[in-house]
């Protein structure tokens, strides 16, 4: 067992990932052992259905690991109630957004509930912490359009702001720049990039923005086939690990520019 460390918010140790079903287990990946440190932009990379959903979903506890230990802030994922884990983690998945019949503000505001009373109302502090969550986010101007009237690009701000309003000290989101044009994927990646800065939160997000990644990450997650390497982008550019990622046939990773270019 690696030893605790206080600067690390999410850390696994030998776990491995997949479906499980009466007959056999679908593993995707195993062993993976990984520590990821406090007040960083972590980017989850890899090829089209190499796990990344699935890593996520393992580590907010969507979905049970086949094996191994998930700990957030040294404490094993499995103890944690649904209360806590509420405030201490927050996962973003833009796909399945239910209530888009409600107000931008309103959306933001369920940001609230792991701490409001049962009726959901809502004290001084937490209309603050909502305002200041749309005001980090640049949609103050949207806050009374229904959900269903907004862009993919308002929405997935809107996502954000939700979980900036949870308040919690890792903010997960899966493939938050999908669907965007490249301006608001690099605004989208901007604006975790400021809200790290700005507020000390931790943010994983999975992306095949690998080259926004590169640019703005404090740390890359990788995944290929059967490992995960986790280090800082320049790292993984000199130790050869971008080149691992896809067939070589159609493109090639270029080091200097940190950038995919098409094989001529
Ligand atoms: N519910 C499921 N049951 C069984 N296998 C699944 C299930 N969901 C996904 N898988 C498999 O798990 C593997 C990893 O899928 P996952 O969605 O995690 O990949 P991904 O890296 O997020 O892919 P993408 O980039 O295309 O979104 C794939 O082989 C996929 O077919």
């Amino acid at each position: 067992m690696t030893k605790s460390n206080p600067h690390t918010i999410l850390k696994t140790e030998n776990l491995t990932i997949g479906y499980a079903s009466k007959k056999a287990n679908t593993i995707v990946t195993s062993n993976i052992n990984m520590a990821l440190k406090k007040g960083q932009l972590i980017g989850l990379v890899g090829a089209n259905g190499i796990g990344k959903s699935t890593l996520l979903r393992t580590l907010t506890h969507v979905q049970d690991k086949l094996s191994g230990t998930v700990f957030l802030n040294e404490k094993n994922l499995e103890t944690y109630t649904n209360a806590d884990l509420a405030k201490t983690m927050s996962l973003v998945l833009t796909e399945k957004i239910a209530s888009k019949n409600l107000s931008v503000f309103e959306l933001v505001a369920l940001g609230r509930q792991p701490y409001t009373n049962w009726v959901g109302n809502l004290s001084a502090n937490d209309l603050e912490v909502v305002n200041r969550a749309l005001n980090q986010t640049n949609i103050e101007a949207l806050k009374d359009k229904k959900c269903f009237e907004l862009s993919d690009g308002q929405l997935q701000k809107v996502m954000i702001a939700r979980a900036l309003a949870q308040d919690t000290d890792l903010i997960i989101l899966d493939e938050p720049t999908t669907h965007l044009d490249m301006y608001h994927k690099a605004y989208i990646l901007k604006l975790l990039q400021k809200l790290v800065k700005e507020t000390h939160k931790t943010i994983l997000f999975s992306s095949h923005e690998i080259d926004l990644a590169i640019q703005l990450c404090d740390t890359m997650v990788v995944m290929t086939n059967n490992t995960v390497i986790t280090d800082t982008p320049c790292n993984l550019i000199s130790e050869g690990v971008f080149e691992t990622l896809f067939p070589k046939d159609l493109i090639a990773f270029d080091k200097k520019s940190g950038s995919f270019r098409v094989r001529k």
